[in-house]
């Protein structure tokens, strides 16, 4: 396998380690940034394809941070189960907030379509979603559903995942990730409307502080006629079971 490409990127650069796998170079306010990852792009590649061996100094510092937890918490970092584990955790933290080298135009590509028959509403339902609160750095996961009203353009069904798994794969608050996805969808296509409704529990209120597994929070952006019609409202909350 021939080794990645790395891209131009400033010293602190948190994704250094997954370098594009090819000689692409991300637009001037990405690079000043992060890394783009190759992890996002669901083409089968994995973190193992895309990883180079050389660790970087910000790899070192990450895996010493995690040696560090592990100490405070009492443990031998040196023994044989955990000898990787700050390995592991550094590249595992990478690879859950390898969102934010991407943007949203960079996901969907060319894959937006001139329809003129295309309906009222487009709903995208029970998308999975993995984060990690920023608060806590733990995750919260669910499923995303995220509907539009064309206007005489569509979007390739699986853009709409790919939006999804790109604001997820950041630290969030569910509220942001939820506006973020309506935001860049509306940019994107420049429907009649936008709705996002997502669904998560949050292991920061299920394992540890307050304990409540159960606890489902749902979150809700609409915009454009989606926001201001009453009746296009009703209609995306029946197509989605609450009306
Ligand atoms: N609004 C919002 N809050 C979140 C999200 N993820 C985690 N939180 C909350 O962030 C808050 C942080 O509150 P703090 O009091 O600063 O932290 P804490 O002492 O760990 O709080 P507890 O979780 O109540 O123990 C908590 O209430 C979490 O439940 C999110 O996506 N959206």
């Amino acid at each position: 396998m021939s080794p990645p490409a790395h891209v131009a990127c400033e010293e602190g650069d948190l994704h250094e380690e997954y370098a594009a796998p090819s000689s692409t170079t991300l637009p001037a306010a990405d690079q000043t940034n992060h890394m783009r990852s190759d992890s996002v792009d669901g083409e089968g590649a994995s973190l193992d394809d895309v990883a180079p061996e050389r660790p970087t100094r910000k790899r070192e510092r990450m895996e010493e941070a995690v040696r560090t937890l592990l100490e405070c918490l009492g443990e031998d970092p040196e023994r044989e189960g955990l000898r990787d584990t700050p390995k592991r955790m550094a590249k595992a933290l990478l690879d859950c907030t390898c969102g934010y080298p991407r943007t949203a135009a960079e996901v969907v590509g060319d894959a937006i379509f001139n329809e003129e028959s295309c309906g009222d509403i487009v709903l995208v339902r029970d998308i999975p979603v993995h984060s990690l609160c920023e608060h806590h750095m733990l995750p919260f996961m669910g499923k995303a559903h995220v509907a539009y009203i064309p206007d005489r353009k569509v979007i390739g069904l699986s853009k709409v995942g790919r939006i999804v798994d790109m604001f997820s794969r950041r630290l969030q608050v569910q509220e942001r990730l939820t506006q973020q996805i309506a935001n860049a969808l509306d940019e994107q296509l420049a429907p009649k409307g936008v709705a996002v409704v997502i669904e998560c529990t949050h292991m920061c209120m299920a394992m540890r502080g307050v304990r409540q597994p159960g606890a489902l929070t749902t979150t809700r952006a609409l915009l454009g006629e989606l926001r201001d019609c009453a009746q296009s409202r009703d209609d995306f909350m029946r197509l989605l079971g609450r009306g």
